[in-house]
């Protein structure tokens, strides 16, 4: 069996790479600040446990200094375990854990001398603080990483659960010193533990910038960088999960295609920057008036679509008749400028056309062709 020496050159060892794993992740994806927060906090960690294992260095170094930045570095790490859980940790409480984690220590070294007392209260401090990370993660984190948040909060409970019964197992000792037992292979177990759970740790991390990452990209693919509305592959994707569950529920789903008239003139009598300003004002428009059930999405250039939940053809016309005429008596203003201007609008519905993307757009797109052609500035029922 591995000894105690060997299993905490491991576990130094193990700290030391997972240190410059995170280190390297952070430097590389971008410096968010909860990445730097997890990096500083394994850095400063580490050179507390390096610390901590320089016997031959006077007490305050290695017996206080070595833990205090421990628990500072631990105290880092939940501080970006909240801020990537969208919570903060105040600097307030950072300081008061990296001075507890100075005090404990050092009244176990000067006011009450024990080793054993001093590795317990740190044990168990450092403990907590592992099973916080945990819980942070399981409350705090409800987006799409959630999946993946279960690595490193299994990580951070498995270490603070060693940590605990470390210092209980400790503590045992302390109170029974003549207990006929075989502690090695208890000892051997928590000491095997601790980097078991560092590199769950930070495999766990990794994980989650990996998918936040992958996430923020996907939401970047499927958003118009103009409007920020969906695009058109935004509209094909969420579009089709609106219209399978309106099926699946039974209701009726209508489709507006809606377009600015004589854009081009806009464009051509004011310039490009003020015809982006028109587009971005009339997505912003579009989307106030509409229900959060609904979806708006840039079509192309300026047209946009617009897909109704449980709205029929009658409804539907209705909400494109309240729309145009809004739209209507609000003038774009960018600069000085105030800009009248007015949109024609198709509208089809799942009743005549079913829940078809393809079909309702087709549909809707020759009812706006129709809309066009009568003159525009009116909505038109695709039959
Ligand atoms: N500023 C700006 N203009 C755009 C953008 N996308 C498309 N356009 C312009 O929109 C105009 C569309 O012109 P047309 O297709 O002729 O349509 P229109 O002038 O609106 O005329 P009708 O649709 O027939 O009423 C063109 O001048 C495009 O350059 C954009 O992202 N920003």
């Amino acid at each position: 069996m591995l000894d105690a020496d060997t299993l905490l050159l491991v576990q130094v060892s193990f700290t030391l790479l997972t240190t410059l794993l995170l280190t390297v992740a952070a430097l590389l994806a971008g410096r968010q600040p909860e990445q730097r927060a997890w990096a500083l906090g394994n850095v400063v960690a580490s050179v507390g446990l390096c610390l901590g294992a320089m016997e031959g260095a006077p007490d305050i170094v290695h017996a206080v200094l070595g833990y205090g930045l421990v628990g500072l570095g631990l105290g880092l790490v939940l501080q970006g375990l909240m801020r990537y859980a969208g919570q903060t940790l105040a600097t307030r409480w950072l300081i008061a854990i990296g001075a507890l984690s100075l005090l404990l220590p050092a009244l176990f070294l000067y006011l009450w001398p024990s080793l054993h007392g001093r590795l317990i209260a740190t044990g168990i401090l450092f403990g907590l603080l592992n099973l916080a990370g945990a819980v942070v993660l399981l409350h705090g984190v409800r987006d799409s990483t959630r999946p993946v948040m279960w690595v490193s909060a299994i990580g951070f409970a498995l270490l603070g659960a060693a940590l605990l019964l470390r210092a209980g197992f400790l503590a045992w000792r302390l109170a029974s010193p003549e207990a006929a037992y075989d502690a090695s292979l208890t000892a051997s177990l928590i000491l095997f533990a601790i980097p078991l759970a560092q590199v769950t740790i930070a495999f766990g991390l990794i994980m989650l910038m990996a998918r936040r990452y992958a996430e923020a990209l996907r939401q970047l693919s499927l958003t118009d960088p103009l409007t920020g509305v969906c695009n058109r592959a935004g509209l094909e994707r969420r579009g089709a999960r609106l219209l399978r569950r309106a099926l699946q529920a039974g209701r009726p789903v209508a489709l507006l295609m809606l377009d600015a008239d004589h854009f081009k003139r806009i464009n051509d009598s004011h310039g490009h920057p003020t015809g982006d300003a028109v587009l971005r004002q009339l997505a912003e428009e579009l989307s106030d008036t509409l229900r959060p059930s609904d979806l708006l999405a840039r079509y192309g250039g300026e047209e946009f679509v617009v897909l109704l939940d449980d709205s029929g053809l009658a409804g539907a016309t209705l909400v494109a008749e309240r729309l145009r005429l809004q739209v209507a008596a609000t003038p774009a203003n960018h600069l000085a400028l105030s800009i009248a201007y007015t949109v024609s609008i198709g509208v089809a519905s799942s009743e005549q056309h079913g829940h078809d993307l393809a079909l309702l757009s087709s549909k809707a797109d020759q009812a706006l062709y129709q809309a066009k052609q009568q003159g525009r500035d009116r909505v038109v029922e695709a039959l």
